[in-house]
């Protein structure tokens, strides 16, 4: 975020410069070469300089070899000239500086009456394959030197040895090349007062004597082997053409592209609002972004409804990218620091990386440096901070219930700071369940304070990377740099981000940024200070709580939906592996062990492991509840195997079940039955229902058991249904119709198979599942399960209708399909007695094989004329499914 570079855009200026006898022979080369560095892109200038960087190292390593003595041109002013004009300006750049008395120059100095390898480069004169191929490489050099950038002027050397150095300053002895590509002036030699004095009297006297023309920097002597006489370290003075060492005017399109950026980080921003709002975002669409191999792309327009809610996250990441960038240009303005457009770098899991934005002055110290860095993401992590704590605040405040969004609360675990802080305010409980209700607020404060982190790493010239610059040195930078880098590519810090930020820094902002004019001076205590905590607070941000998430993972993996769990799967790898055991383990019982048997998954025709719902082996009110479903030896307080306290959906130890029966009367529609015939009933007083009729052509019987009123047992012989499932059951995959119940043992006619439990419902309930139900089937990919079940009164005049729902609550009645000819199930209303409910249960209307589908009539009415496509492979196949009116 907000990433200040100098190094990444900076154009280097070029001027061409040909001379007559090189005109016509490169003029065309040359012509060429500028247009293409005109169409290559920002990003490749960078190359192209380091290119040319190569080049010219090549260059000077030739002179040193010695063959410099007898070139066949020179350009020690940037022009091309004959071998006259080389020895003239040979001499004009020769050091001729001589020891004041009393002052001690080591004899490398002394001797150098040689020009400084950038004011005096000449190609080699090696000529292997004769003088064509001499040409040719003479040639190259020298169009290297025409495309480099402009140098120093030997006279301005000449003139500013004289009246800039002295005495009373700095005493220069030796003179070397100086910047990336050698085009400027290095003057070593003996300060001769305070430096910061000295620099200040110099500047102003250049300013003086050349005007604008030269930027003057204060460096550390290059290998220099002992520390001033005065304290700290050895200065020399580095002279730099203007346009050189400063980046060029931001271009027209590289405005264009910071908008295109910046309007995709709109874009990520509010994508990031959406996928904030996952538990409420239709369920093709999640499984879509979590596994877009697993499904077709749904119809993006089913997001449309979502923006408007998206957008106060959206601003709260924009917020902070602005806040950020506001921070770095009030830093940077009364210090005169020039700075470009930021260019925005969306993501989608954070909005935005932040943005690259770049110095288009040099600065003029390090206190400057660090200043202008740390300010934009200490302003974006003010706000971003704000936002977190008022939206941690707000998720507790019941008056804000409405605007909360569900979140996986190990998604707190990827911070160790965040997480804390999270915690001391969530309180223990609600960070400890399976999903936290938290306020959109703190999403987007949780992403402002990690980008703020990524950008704060002290890294090439991210802020981080600037400000460890400043505050410590380019060594200290080098070390921290390598320290960060290996915490990234390991992941031990960022999550799953590590690596694509890794990749982020080191294509875009690895290079360290450039010297400041007075790069020596070094920063106060505070800003040391300043600079270390942020770094601290940076890897508190974004160091996950590894040893607590493995523990806080294996409590929270085995409550969560097959779609929460698809997400974990797909955040890291880490996820990804404590996630897997808990697919397999949920692919081998259905029943979470609640039935006597498991009843695996078997699929060999797609890639779903298991189908996703909660198990009840009874009747239930609807509530909006969770169920553990991993494996049992996780240390997991609230499995199967727990108190009834623990979990109220439990089996006794005696095998019955607890059932809220006490409250099932009121899920009765007591103005009774509301069908057709049953109304007239009523109204005419005439006795017999027709619904009767229609229960009998559905061939359902009906059964009384021994109950609640009884005085028998659990043992007692008349309480079939009631002990759970006690054949072998399994549920395979089928290409055409979903999961399917089979036997996975021989069944003999007349016994139990199991009850058709889910979640009781008022028939107002009823029809508005119903029509959500039609939508999704409609769409493809859903199979629901919703049972109206009719029973008469004994008077005939009124009949009680249930509604059972196995579609999100259920047992594994749910997955039988239908059978046109009526399969080899029979159903049965069974009463027992001093139960206020009848309960519809299965038994085998026949002998049935191991391996054997079962199946039931759904009922003879297709009200619908376009009813789902029936694949029940009978003779007596309708050809579509049973629908009726619910
Ligand atoms: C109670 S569920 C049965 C389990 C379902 N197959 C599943 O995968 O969850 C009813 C749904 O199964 C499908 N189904 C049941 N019997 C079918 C049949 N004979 N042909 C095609 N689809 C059937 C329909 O999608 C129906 O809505």
């Amino acid at each position: 975020m907000g990433t200040l570079t100098s190094c990444s855009f900076s154009a280097v200026n070029f001027r061409f410069r040909p001379n007559s006898m090189f005109r016509q022979r490169i003029g065309v080369q040359v012509f060429e070469s500028r247009k293409l560095r005109r169409n290559l892109c920002f990003l490749c200038r960078g190359i192209i300089s380091k290119e040319l960087s190569r080049e010219k190292s090549f260059k000077v390593s030739c002179i040193s070899n010695g063959n410099n003595n007898d070139g066949d041109y020179s350009n020690n002013d940037g022009d091309i000239k004959g071998n006259d004009n080389h020895n003239a300006s040979s001499k004009e750049s020769t050091v001729t500086t001589a020891s004041p008395p009393g002052e001690t120059v080591p004899e490398e100095r002394s001797t150098s009456n040689d020009p400084p390898p950038s004011v005096s480069s000449r190609p080699p004169n090696i000529a292997p394959l004769g003088s064509a191929y001499s040409d040719f490489q003479i040639d190259s050099f020298k169009l290297m030197e025409l495309l480099g950038p402009e140098k120093v002027d030997p006279s301005d050397v000449k003139l500013i040895k004289d009246k800039l150095f002295g005495y009373s300053t700095f005493w220069v002895t030796k003179e070397e090349p100086f910047g990336e590509l050698g085009e400027g002036i290095l003057f070593l030699g003996n300060l001769r007062g305070n430096r910061e004095d000295v620099f200040a009297k110099l500047q102003t006297q250049l300013a003086e004597i050349m005007g604008d023309k030269y930027n003057l920097f204060m460096v550390e002597e290059p290998n220099s082997e002992a520390p001033d006489p005065r304290g700290g370290p050895r200065v020399s003075f580095g002279l730099l053409r203007k346009e050189v060492s400063e980046p060029g005017p931001t271009s027209l399109w590289q405005y264009v592209i910071a908008l295109l950026l910046f309007l995709l980080t709109i874009g990520s921003s509010v994508e990031l609002g959406i996928a904030s709002q996952i538990n409420r975002l239709p369920p093709e669409v999640v499984k879509y972004f979590t596994d877009p191999n697993a499904i077709e792309p749904p119809d993006m327009e089913l997001l449309y409804p979502f923006v408007e809610s998206a957008l106060p996250l959206a601003y709260g990441v924009l917020g902070v990218l602005l806040f950020h960038e506001v921070g770095h240009f009030l830093a940077a303005f009364p210090k005169k620091v020039k700075l470009s457009i930021p260019f925005f770098i969306p993501n989608i899991t954070l909005g935005s990386f932040g943005a690259i934005t770049q110095f288009k002055s040099i600065l003029p110290d390090r206190s400057t440096q660090v200043d202008v860095s740390l300010a934009g993401p200490f302003a974006g992590a003010a706000l971003s901070f704000s936002m977190f704590v008022v939206g941690l605040l707000l998720s507790s405040n019941p008056d804000a219930a409405g605007d909360l969004v569900q979140v996986p609360s190990m998604l707190f675990q990827g911070s160790l700071l965040l997480g804390l802080i999270s915690r001391a305010t969530l309180g223990y409980a609600a960070m400890h369940a399976a999903t936290v209700s938290i306020h959109p607020l703190v999403i987007a404060g949780w992403c402002g304070l990690t980008t703020t982190a990524f950008n704060l790493l002290p890294v090439g010239c991210l802020d981080g990377g600037r400000a460890v610059q400043g505050a410590f040195g380019k060594g200290a930078l080098v070390g921290f740099g390598l320290t960060a880098y290996t915490l990234l590519g390991l992941g031990v810090i960022g999550g799953p981000l590590s690596l694509p930020w890794g990749f982020y820094v080191l294509i875009c902002q690895r290079t360290p940024e450039k010297p400041c004019l007075n790069d020596v001076t070094e920063v106060g205590t505070w800003r040391k200070t300043a600079v270390t905590v942020a770094i601290l607070l940076v890897v508190l941000t974004l160091l996950p709580v590894w040893d607590e998430l493995a523990e806080e993972l294996a409590l929270v993996l085995p409550w969560l939906t097959d779609g929460e769990l698809a997400t974990i799967f797909m955040t890291c790898k880490t996820l990804h592996r404590l996630a897997r055991p808990i697919t397999h383990h949920r692919s081998l019982d259905a029943s979470r062990s609640f039935e006597k048997f498991p009843i695996p998954f078997y699929n060999s025709v797609d890639h779903f492991p298991y189908a996703y719902f909660i198990y009840t082996p009874f009747q239930v009110i609807p509530s909006s509840t969770r169920q553990f479903w991993g494996p049992n030896d996780l240390p997991c307080q609230f499995g199967p195997n727990s108190s009834d306290a623990d979990f109220p959906l439990s089996r006794e130890g005696n095998g019955e079940m607890n059932k809220p029966e006490s409250s099932l009367v009121s899920l009765v529609d007591e103005s009774g039955c509301e069908c057709e015939a049953c109304e007239k009933v009523s109204e005419d007083n005439v006795i017999g229902c027709p619904c009767m009729e229609l229960d009998a052509a559905e061939g359902m019987g009906i059964m009384s058991e021994c109950g609640p009123s009884c005085g028998c047992g659990s043992e007692c012989g008349n309480r079939v249904s009631q002990g759970g499932i006690r054949v072998k059951l399994k549920i395979v995959r089928d290409v055409r119709k979903g999961w399917c119940l089979h036997a996975a043992q021989s069944i003999q006619q007349g016994q139990f198979i199991c009850e058709y439990a889910g979640e009781l419902l008022t028939t107002q309930e009823a029809r508005k599942r119903q029509q959500i139900y039609d939508k999704l089937a409609s769409k493809g990919n859903f199979s629901s399960a919703l049972l109206v079940v009719r029973e008469h009164l004994p008077s005939r005049k009124a009949c009680f209708r249930i509604n059972i729902d196995t579609t999100r609550v259920g047992n594994v009645a749910r997955f039988i399909n239908h059978s046109c000819d009526g399969g080899n199930l029979s159903t049965v209303l069974v009463r027992s007695s001093g139960a206020l409910l009848p309960r519809l249960c299965f038994f085998a209307s026949k002998d049935i094989e191991e391996d054997e589908e079962l199946t039931f009539s759904y009922g003879e009415d297709r009200v619908r004329p376009n009813g789902l496509k029936c694949f029940c492979n009978s003779s007596l196949c309708f050809g579509t499914l049973p629908s009726e009116n619910t």
